[in-house]
């Protein structure tokens, strides 16, 4: 007989898959941050996001992110200037998102919406008044007392 203290509950898999994402919180000089609205042929159409998408396969998440900003916004960025901030995990119903959130303060080029999204350069006091994908909410306090301390 196991000691009780042994009988740990094998962990049952979801079945669901993990969606690896990135995204970029783009902070300016005026220490405003760049939200997106999602284009109206995606998920979550409408609502305000930080740029950013889907992890391909043989790409790094900072190649990832540094594509995502050339294709969304037409903006040049190394993978250097892209610095961790904090990542999301979330059960979003059909796949579990993994979502790694990177600061960029330097790039090339002026954001254009390559997409037909709308862009807004939103001071840290602004963010909450955006809605955005429930994902999203956790970061915004951090953020802010991330860009609060300059
Ligand atoms: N880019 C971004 N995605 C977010 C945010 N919050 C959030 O829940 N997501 C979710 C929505 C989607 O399920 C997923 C990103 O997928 P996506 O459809 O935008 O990715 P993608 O640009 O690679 O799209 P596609 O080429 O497959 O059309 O992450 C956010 O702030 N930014």
């Amino acid at each position: 007989m196991p000691h009780p203290t042994n009988q740990h509950p094998k962990p049952q898999p979801t079945n669901r898959r993990t969606l690896l994402v990135v995204a970029a919180v783009l902070v300016n000089d005026h220490n405003e941050v760049l939200l997106a609205t999602r284009p109206a042929s995606k998920s979550h159409a409408g609502l305000w996001e930080f740029p950013g998408g889907k992890v391909e396969q043989n790409e790094s998440p900072e190649e990832a992110l540094c594509r995502e900003l050339r294709e969304e916004l037409g903006l040049s960025a190394k993978p250097s200037q892209c610095v961790p901030f904090r990542f999301v995990s979330e059960d979003c119903g059909p796949f579990h998102l993994l979502m790694a959130v990177f600061i960029l303060r330097a790039w090339e080029g002026t954001p254009q919406g390559l997409e037909g999204q709308q862009l807004r350069w939103v001071a840290p006091a602004e963010l909450p008044a955006h809605a955005m994908p429930a994902p999203d909410e956790p970061l915004i306090a951090p953020l802010q007392a991330f860009l609060a301390k300059g």
